[in-house]
């Protein structure tokens, strides 16, 4: 089921008399396809949880709507929107078996809905299989492992086949290997089901890797939708720029100048068509090619760190914005341990210019 955000805007008042009210949600307009798998992402407080609790009724908006498919559900209580919630705390109940935890959803139907005691073991055996738990049931939470508590929390979850699946951050509470593991489960299992899932995490890797769309925020407001490749490959502005890619992007100060990109006094790049302004140069750590002859920008070594197939060169310049300059080089690639410099020549593609105000991508 798609669904449709129409203007969605969320205002908190402020905590003391005096403070501004706070915006958790911006004017948010956004149509989520049908059966897809959508990452909500940004920075600790940039509203992705509250953007959630909209979607399932446990806020209401301050304005705008919320459809699913055709329907305004934006006045509806959650219990009659049909969403599937997850949250970072398993939140099962501790004194029953995984079967009675993925039941108890369905035990509280009533009417038509209403299931036999058969039929409700039924679909829990079915849930259950789908991720993975069948052999579990009789078990007590506490005999389980954090990946399989989230399991039978999106087992549960699922048991009634929601419209739309809400994940916050569930994965937080599991360590590297299980979350690696369990994210991919996700993927699958939302691939199976097809169900419309939104996803919410700070972690973008683990957005870029399972989502078919990326939502970035901050700050209450999107700042880009898209493709996780095609974000990370165009980013709109300087803070989407650094927030995707693992290590972060370099950025500089810089000057276009007669078609050239000037970082400090070297002319670094060809920037045919250009116009003439102070951009901030952000440098994909993959963006650079060590030439020792002729590279066009000069830094003032500090160590190699190995990494296996790619070496990690770490590098200073005076018109760098942060600490250091991360580049990711091939291994083949031979630096000498005492030289005092290292030079590169740039992939264009991997450059992006950013206006030096609005911080837009130019
Ligand atoms: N009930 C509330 N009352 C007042 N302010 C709130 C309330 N809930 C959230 N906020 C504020 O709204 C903003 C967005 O919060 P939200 O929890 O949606 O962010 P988040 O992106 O999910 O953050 P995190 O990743 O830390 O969970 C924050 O500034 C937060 O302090």
């Amino acid at each position: 089921m798609k669904v449709v955000l129409e203007n969605l805007t969320k205002c908190f008042p402020s905590r003391n008399k005096k403070g501004a009210e706070v915006i958790a949600v911006n004017n948010f307009n956004f149509e989520i396809p049908d059966g897809k798998l959508i990452g909500l992402l940004g920075p600790s407080g940039c509203g992705k949880s509250t953007t959630l609790n909209l979607i399932s009724g446990l806020e209401t908006p301050t304005k705008g709507k919320i459809y699913f498919g055709d329907e305004d559900v934006t006045n509806l209580p959650p219990e009659e929107r049909g969403v599937g919630l997850v949250f970072q705390n398993y939140a099962l109940y501790p004194h029953m078996t995984v079967e009675e935890n993925i039941i108890f959803p369905l035990q509280n139907l009533k009417g038509a809905q209403k299931m036999s005691k058969e039929a409700m073991h039924q679909k829990a055996v079915e849930t259950a299989k789908l991720v993975q738990l069948d052999g579990l049931m009789e078990r007590k939470p506490k005999e389980l492992s954090g990946g399989q508590q989230q399991r039978v929390a999106i087992a549960r979850a699922l048991v009634k086949i929601p419209k739309v699946l809400l994940l916050d951050e569930p994965l937080s509470n599991l360590d590297a290997r299980l979350r690696l593991q369990t994210r991919e489960e996700l993927r699958r299992i939302q691939r199976e089901t097809g169900v419309t899932t939104i996803f919410v995490t700070h972690d973008q890797e683990e957005a870029m890797s399972i989502s078919d769309l990326i939502i970035v925020m901050k700050d209450g407001v999107v700042h880009q939708i898209g493709k996780p490749q095609d974000v990370y490959d165009e980013p709109a502005n300087l803070f989407v720029a650094q927030f995707l890619g693992t290590p972060q992007i370099n950025v500089f100060h810089g000057e276009v100048k007669n078609e050239k990109l000037y970082i400090g006094e070297e002319d670094v790049l060809d920037v045919p068509g250009r116009k003439d302004m102070h951009v901030w140069v952000g440098i994909r750590p993959e963006g650079f090619i060590p030439d020792a002859n002729e590279g066009r920008m000069t830094c003032q070594m500090d160590r190699v760190e190995v990494m296996g197939r790619d070496v990690s060169v770490v590098s200073t310049h005076p018109q760098m914005t942060g600490r250091s300059i991360r580049s990711i080089v091939s291994a083949e690639n031979k630096f000498d341990p005492d030289q005092k410099t290292v030079r590169f020549n740039l992939k264009p593609y991997k450059v992006f210019l950013f206006d030096k105000e609005s911080e837009e991508r130019v």
